[in-house]
């Protein structure tokens, strides 16, 4: 069962009062809403979105003379817009907890995700622009990029790029068809590492993602992984329990729990229970952690929880080594573990540890090729030799 819900008791009077030149709040039907910003951000409200002659003329398939372009470049467009391109809302692939997400498919036939937000937000419309603007400046191969958005009609609306392949959760747990190697899998995590890796270290201000798992990981049609839902501040609309911690269950860092103070390290935390989800294809409710401290008992206890579709496929020395660094972002204290710079790092070495033993293996593949072919021209040379001696 989900446990969603925003930390931070502060008010949205609280963030109102704030300037508007100063840490803009991320939110989406959000009353209670925290930034996950650490430092502030300069933004003149007036100054977010222009209503200009957009440059991206075709995006629709028609001129956009109407079309907002906020400051980042996110581009607002009209419900009939989206309405048109997704069938007349008609062309699902997804229901999250804060709606339901189509596929879009325009006249030029570029493909995108529209989320439909819950219709019963009291975020302002001004306030939503503020958002989409943040969100529109975070961009990296490895996030789910946001394209445009649209307020109309009573409806908020986020488009995003298309993840041809959905997410990473429906590929471990609800799909026969595609199985994913052992090289897909650490591609997968070097990919959501780089991915955070942005969001941590290299956007400013910093951005905690706070809703790590498996399903916000999506992947594209040659199945490279890109985290999704980052910078939103979401009100769960399922929170039974209110428990006042924000995150889902599973991958929830018990360091959080007991302080309420969200850090980097519990985006670490989560990935840790992301990496453990590659390896043994278990998902953190059916008591993945109780697997997880089996395989901590020794260097060797991951063998025995390794996904069984990997059996005979995977490199058990890499497994070990992914396996270790999965364990080092679950550490108990948040100092221990890494941080996401590291964890990166470890899984670029198993990479690199793979290329150099295929390297060692093909040059000892061609080393024996030269050596045999050496000892046939030995035999070949010993034969015209005994046949010269025996000559009259
Ligand atoms: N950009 C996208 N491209 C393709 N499919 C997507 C995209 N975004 C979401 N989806 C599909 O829609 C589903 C729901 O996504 P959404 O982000 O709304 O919810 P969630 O992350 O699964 O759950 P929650 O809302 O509780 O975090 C995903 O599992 C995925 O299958």
């Amino acid at each position: 069962m989900k446990k969603r819900a925003d930390l931070h008791g502060r008010s949205l009077a609280a963030s109102e009062q704030r300037s508007p030149t100063s840490s803009a709040p991320i939110r989406v039907n959000g009353v209670d809403a925290s930034t996950d910003f650490s430092a502030s951000i300069t933004i003149r409200e007036p100054q977010l979105a222009h209503k200009v002659p957009s440059p991206h003329s075709s995006w629709w398939g028609r001129p956009s003379k109407d079309h907002f372009v906020s400051a980042s470049g996110v581009i607002g467009y009209s419900y009939k817009d989206i309405q048109k391109a997704t069938q007349n809302f008609t062309t699902t692939v997804g229901q999250g907890s804060f709606g339901v997400v189509y596929k879009a498919v325009l006249n030029s036939g570029d493909t995108y995700a529209v989320k439909v937000l819950a219709s019963d937000s009291r975020q302002g419309e001004k306030e939503f622009q503020t958002e989409v603007c943040l969100l529109g400046r975070l961009h990296h191969r490895n996030l789910v990029n946001l394209i445009g958005y649209c307020v109309d009609r009573g409806q908020r609306m986020l488009i995003y790029e298309f993840m041809s392949n959905g997410s990473l959760a429906n590929l471990l747990y609800n799909n026969d068809a595609i199985i994913l190697s052992w090289e897909d899998r650490v591609q997968i995590a070097l990919d959501i590492s780089h991915g955070i890796e942005y969001l941590h270290e290299g956007a400013v201000p910093p951005v905690i993602h706070r809703d790590l798992k498996s399903a916000n990981i999506l992947l594209d049609l040659s199945m490279r992984a890109k985290v999704a839902d980052f910078g939103l501040s979401k009100e769960d609309a399922f929170d039974e329990h209110n428990s006042g911690l924000k995150g889902t269950y599973g991958y929830i860092d018990p360091v959080y729990i007991a302080t309420n103070r969200f850090t980097t390290k519990s985006d670490i935390y989560s990935f840790g229970v992301i990496i453990f989800e590659l390896i043994t294809g278990i998902h953190p409710h059916q008591n993945l952690m109780e697997y997880i401290n089996l395989a901590a008992m020794s260097s060797d206890g991951v063998d025995e929880i390794i996904d069984e579709k990997l059996a005979g496929k995977c490199e058990i020395q890499e497994v070990r080594e992914l396996a270790k660094i999965g364990h080092r972002c679950l550490h108990k204290f948040q100092r221990k573990r890494p941080t996401i710079g590291e964890v990166s790092q470890g899984i670029l070495k198993i990479r690199q540890r793979r290329h150099v033993r295929q390297d060692t293996m093909s040059t000892q593949a061609s080393f024996s090729r030269v050596l045999s072919r050496i000892q046939s021209q030995h035999i070949e040379l010993s034969r015209i030799a005994s046949m010269k001696e025996g000559d009259p």
